[in-house]
């Protein structure tokens, strides 16, 4: 045996006693996460689906006693009729469903048939907020034999308001199990070699299918507030350090590439610079044409095609530039699936 297989699961079990309880066993479940994403467009959905979010205290740190009566009295009323607005704009009426739905559950099946050469491997797909929950998904791998469970939050660069929370949910389900099964979670990759050829490709790609050339590209990463980093979250690190690999793979310079920060929430100073005020000024100095990307965004959703594809789009033209351009994001491609297969199989090893 190689030292590899020593950690396999072995199906040797001899058959069960009269009156033992079944059980499943002999396989390895992988669980991809993503955010999360209302069930529809509508008001009460809209709220269900941002109380969750926005009562996670990984998301908003400020003390609940601060915090509660400014989201019960004024966020969870005004909010989500205007965000389900919104979603209506970038929904995905074929499924009536989100984009970042569609997205996710199609990665999950398309990871499952990359992986078939390992039959006791079973994928799946969960959201941190709505549905399908981490804890179903979870324990429905558990109850069909899934020994051990590999949990890949779909963030490249980690945060504690996006990996962690993730993690702290299947951590938490495990909680009520009898009979755990062993868990991993999947690090950043932010600087995988895989991903970072699969951004500069995109990049390089989506300027090849236009007729002009942008004289900036803008990468835009969803933002933290400041004092986050500040109290220690390596965010911003992983997201510079993404940034400096693609540059360096395509061959620019730093003038060409620009890293920025979007959807700020609330009143604290955000991560900055900001990507709509660095839109704003660029186009006022006269820059004509543009590129925006979102490398940390693993599939489009609303914070890249209402928030960048659309406003983002309408500030520049606002303030006079010319020609804008949406790189779409990885989503269930080949580029992002040879990416996402490629993290999975190095975190499964010793496993599979
Ligand atoms: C303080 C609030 C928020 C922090 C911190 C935050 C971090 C963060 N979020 C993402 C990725 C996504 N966020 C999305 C939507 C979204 N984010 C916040 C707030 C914070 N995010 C809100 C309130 C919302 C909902 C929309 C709204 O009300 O404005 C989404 C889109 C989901 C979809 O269904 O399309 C993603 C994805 C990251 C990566 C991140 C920290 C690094
Ligand atoms: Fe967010
Ligand atoms: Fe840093």
């Amino acid at each position: 045996m190689k030292h590899a297989d020593k950690n396999k699961i072995e199906s040797t079990a001899a058959p069960l006693p009269d009156g033992h309880p079944s059980v499943a066993f002999g396989k390895v479940g992988v669980l991809i996460v993503n955010l999360g994403t209302p069930d529809g467009t509508d008001y009460t959905s809209m709220r269900r689906y941002l109380r969750e979010f926005l009562t996670d205290k990984r998301v908003i740190e400020w003390p609940r006693v601060l915090w509660y009566p400014i989201l019960f009295g004024i966020v969870l009323n005004t909010r989500p009729g205007r965000v389900g607005k919104a979603y209506e704009s970038i929904w995905n009426k074929e499924r009536d469903e989100s984009y970042l739905r569609t997205y996710t559950r199609n990665q999950s099946v398309a990871l499952a048939s990359s992986l078939q050469s390992h039959p006791n491997v079973q994928v799946d797909w969960a959201m941190r907020y709505g549905q399908p929950s981490i804890k179903d998904r979870l324990t429905a791998l558990k109850d069909s034999g899934c020994e051990r469970v590999l949990i890949f939050p779909l963030y490249p660069q980690y945060a504690a308001s996006t990996t962690a929370t993730v993690n702290d949910k299947a951590f938490e389900t495990l909680q009520n199990m009898r009979w755990q099964p062993a868990l991993r979670t999947v690090p950043p990759y932010h600087d995988d070699p895989a991903y970072v050829s699969a951004i500069a490709n995109s990049i390089t790609e989506h300027l090849s299918t236009l007729d002009w050339e942008p004289q900036k590209v803008i990468a835009s990463f969803h933002g933290i507030p400041q004092s986050y980093f500040d109290k220690g979250d390596p965010y911003h690190c992983h997201c510079m350090k993404t940034m400096r690999l693609v540059r360096e793979k395509l061959g620019w310079d730093k003038d060409k590439l620009i890293t920025t920060f979007q959807s700020r929430f609330g009143p604290e100073e955000w991560l900055q610079p900001y990507t709509d005020e660095t839109i704003e000024k660029l186009a006022k100095e006269g820059v004509k044409r543009i590129a925006v990307i979102n490398p940390g965004f693993v599939s489009d959703c609303l914070e890249t095609l209402e928030e960048i594809a659309g406003e983002a789009g309408e500030i520049f033209h606002e303030h006079g530039g010319e020609k804008f351009t949406h790189i779409p994001c990885l989503n269930d491609g080949e580029a992002g699936m040879q990416v996402i297969e490629t993290v999975v199989r190095r975190e499964l090893q010793g496993w599979i």
